[in-house]
């Protein structure tokens, strides 16, 4: 299902992201990051040393998931979510403001590697329960960035 990774078939992709310092105003609610779900099977994300990034509980609240030490955020994403029928959810998150004027001051950066299924993968529900639809791996995550940059 992973094979063609670093091919042309396959659209993992490690991506640098960059948060520039935050200006002196900002809207009400603004965030770095806006909540949602990642697309394809897991992401790692690595964090410099900036905090933001928060995830939703099974409470619907969200909790600081802060940078520590040489440790990877696995996001799950839908993909997975779909393959195993609800079994591994794919959790929203979002990067919100740091509180502290010298951290707002400062660059956030981050890694994300975007794992995801060959483009002709057919993703099933594994326990044959049919609770989702089979979908074209490629044409679904292609067809979420492409509703992203419509917004
Ligand atoms: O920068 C982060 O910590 C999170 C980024 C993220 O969730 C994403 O790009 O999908
Ligand atoms: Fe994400």
């Amino acid at each position: 299902m992973h094979s063609l990774i670093g091919t042309r078939a396959n659209i993992t992709s490690l991506t640098a992201l960059h948060y520039p310092p935050v200006p002196e105003h900002v809207s009400e609610g603004q965030l770095r990051c806006g909540e949602h779900t990642d697309f394809g099977t897991i992401t790692l994300l690595f964090q410099d040393e900036v905090p933001g990034l928060e995830v939703l509980n099974r409470h619907g609240r969200y909790i600081p998931a802060p940078p520590l030490p040489n440790t990877v955020v696995v996001n799950i994403g839908d993909l997975m979510q779909r393959w195993t029928a609800d079994g591994i959810v794919s959790n929203k998150h979002r990067v919100v403001l740091p509180d502290t004027e010298a951290l707002r001051k400062v660059s956030r950066r981050s890694l994300a590697f975007f794992v995801n299924p060959n483009d002709d993968a057919v993703i099933t529900c594994l326990d044959d329960s049919g609770k989702y639809e089979p979908v074209n791996a490629g044409e679904y995550v292609k067809g979420k960035i492409a509703a992203l940059t419509k917004e």
